[in-house]
Parts: C-alpha cells; structure tokens; sequence
C-alpha cells in the first residue's frame, strides 16, 4: 500500500478574459499620457539624465478602493508641490505573496473572506487603477501571478518584483515582457546577487507564456526590458547605510550595470516596526544630502492612518489601517516627503 492521492481540483471556474475586461475598463488617452510620461521619467531618474528622486510611496496592499482613493487625492497634492524634486508615484499592491499562507490580496480576493473571487478582484483593481491614473497619480505595483501580469500591466508605471520571486524563472521571463520599469528586491536573506541577475536575465529576449486577449495561452518572445535596478530592502539584517549602498554598487559595476539603486525603508530594513523607517529616511536623506547620485529612488509603506490591523476581524476594520504589513501614518508620510525633498534640493 502506499499514500500517493490524486490531487483534484474541486472546483472549476473560467477566467474573464483580457479583452471583456479592458472593453469595460478602457483606458483612455488621459490615463496613457500620464503613464507614458511617468515611465520617460523614471528610465531618466535611473539613468540619471533627471536628477530628482524617484518615491514610491503607499499602502502595503489596497483592500478598500474608498481608503485608497482618499489617499491618492492627498498624495496628488505632494505630488504637485514637490514636483521639482521627487517623481511621486502610489504604491498600488493588488497581490501580496506570502512567507506561508494570508490574505493574498484585492485581485485573488476582493471580499476579504476567502471567496477568491479573482475576475470581481480584476475588475474592481482595473477600475480603481484607472480611477487614481485618471486624478493625475501614477501608480505602481507588484507582478507576482505571472498569467494575469498583463491584465493591469497598461495602467502600471514602475512594478516590482518581490523578495520571495526575483530568484525565479518566470518571473523574470515576465519582466521582460513589461513595458514599466521594473525593480528587483533582494532575497529575504538579503542576498543582493539575486537582484543583480535578474536585471542581467530580463533586459534580454525571453519566451514568455502568456493568455493573448482571447484567453488562449500564446508563445510571446519578448525583446527584453532596458529599465531595470535593484531594490535593497534588508534581509537578516538593513542594508540601507552607506556601506551597504557601495557594496551593492560594486556589485552592479562588475556586471557594467548603472551605478543606481533604490532603497526601500520598509520590510527588513526597518526590521517590521514601521515606525523605524523615520529612521531609515534620516540616513538615507543624509546620504542623499552628502551628494549620494547612486541612490535615484526610495519605497515608503504609508497609509491614510498608522499600524496594522487583523484582516479576521472583516466586520469591524478600521478604516484607512493596512490589513498586511504596518504603514506609517499621513502626517509621518508628508513630514519624510518633505524631508526627501529638501536633501535632493542640496544634492541637485
Ligand atoms: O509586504 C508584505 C509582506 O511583507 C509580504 O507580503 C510577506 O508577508 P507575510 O510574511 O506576512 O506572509
Ligand atoms: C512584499 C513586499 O516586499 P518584499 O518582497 O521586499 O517582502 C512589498 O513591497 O510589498
């Protein structure tokens, strides 16, 4: 006798396709200027033809489209002021991959309840993307599901592949598939050499198996994606300081990589508290301040009001409070914004 089962799958549903979903969330020429020149500006900041700083700045995860609109109104506002200075643009997070198992995000699950609901999920992401890109934000987020990358990834920006994904194939087969710049995380070991080769795998031609509009999977060969860096996020320990910055660059240099990174003041860099990455921005606005060009971008979690709370209490979740990671509140937000902004002014 042995124990082999057979797996079933217990359900069977089918997927909307991209075609039914962009006919009804179409964008429109409003949204695709916008999204157009946020990328020229972001391939610039990185390539160092534009000197501000690119802030990547939001939510860990959108689980209210009300919350989320409310923040990117205010986050319109600092976007314009320092405009001269930072090229802000909202973390919009639809997918959440997890150390082990929890909410994996608005796309998979928009009720919140485990009902997964994914084609209610796609549409009511596609509608708030384009909702936030109609105000005059621009957004970013996290590829993760490599089969529904491209039923958002018109309206993105900047995307980011995370911690527990760059080390993978087809992950990087997608990136080379986007159009957005993209960052890579370094492992949640804090391995930066993961990050590295993922810029070396996906500015080059891939295949790439993905559903065409119709929903049949199509053989994409890709011509590679040119606006790619690393993103130092901390792993068994920061890797924000000085130090961790030039290591991270000599790294980039042996493979005659751009001499850019970004630095995320969340995650391992501020060890989960999220208060800590007050701290995170003072020595990196310092760096920045001392004439630092290699750092052209920083990632901030902030949300509408400050800390976490339990997704299990579904009925009674406070408003504005992030159901994953702990975000900084918006007074915390606008005060590092600030901060940010005048070290770029010193380093201009
Ligand atoms: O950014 C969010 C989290 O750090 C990431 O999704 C992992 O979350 P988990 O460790 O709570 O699963
Ligand atoms: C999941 C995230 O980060 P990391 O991959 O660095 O854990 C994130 O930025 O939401």
């Amino acid at each position: 006798m042995n124990n082999i089962t057979k797996v079933n799958f217990f359900k069977k549903k089918f997927l909307i396709t991209r075609k039914q979903l962009m006919n009804q969330y179409l964008i429109t020429d409003i949204e695709k200027k916008l999204i157009y020149q946020t990328r020229i500006n972001v391939s610039n900041i990185l390539k160092g033809k534009d000197k501000r700083l690119l802030v990547i700045i939001g939510p860990c995860s959108i689980h209210d489209t009300e919350a989320a609109l409310e923040y990117s109104n205010k986050l319109l506002e600092l976007r314009k002021k320092y405009a001269s200075r930072l090229e802000i643009i909202m973390r919009t997070y639809l997918e959440k991959p997890r150390t082990v198992i929890g909410w994996k995000g608005l796309i998979s699950d928009p009720f919140l309840d485990g009902s997964l609901q994914i084609n209610e999920g796609l549409k009511i992401s596609r509608k708030l993307l384009l909702k936030i890109n109609n105000l005059g934000v621009p957004v970013a987020t996290e590829f993760l599901d490599t089969s529904i990358s491209h039923f958002i990834s018109d309206l993105i920006s900047w995307g980011a592949i995370g911690a527990r994904t760059t080390e993978s194939q087809i992950h990087r087969e997608m990136v080379s598939s986007l159009s957005c710049p993209v960052g890579f995380k370094n492992g949640t070991d804090g391995n930066v050499l993961i990050a590295i080769d993922a810029i070396r795998a996906s500015n080059l031609s891939h295949m790439f198996l993905n559903p065409d509009e119709n929903g049949y999977m199509n053989i994409n060969y890709t011509s590679g994606n040119p606006n790619l860096h690393i993103i130092l996020r901390g792993g068994k320990n920061p890797n924000y300081f000085e130090k961790d910055v030039k290591s991270a660059i000599n790294q980039l240099q042996c493979f005659n990589l751009p001499s850019s990174l970004m630095i995320d003041f969340s995650h391992a860099n501020c060890s989960k508290k999220y208060q800590q990455q007050l701290h995170v921005s003072e020595s990196v606005s310092k760096q920045i301040q001392d004439g630092s060009h290699y750092i052209f971008g920083v990632m901030i979690e902030s949300f509408l009001n400050e800390g976490s709370q339990n997704i299990s209490n579904i009925k009674n979740l406070k408003y504005g409070v992030s159901i994953t990671d702990a975000c900084l509140n918006w007074d915390d937000s606008v005060y590092i914004l600030k901060n940010l902004s005048k070290s770029v002014n010193v380093r201009f």
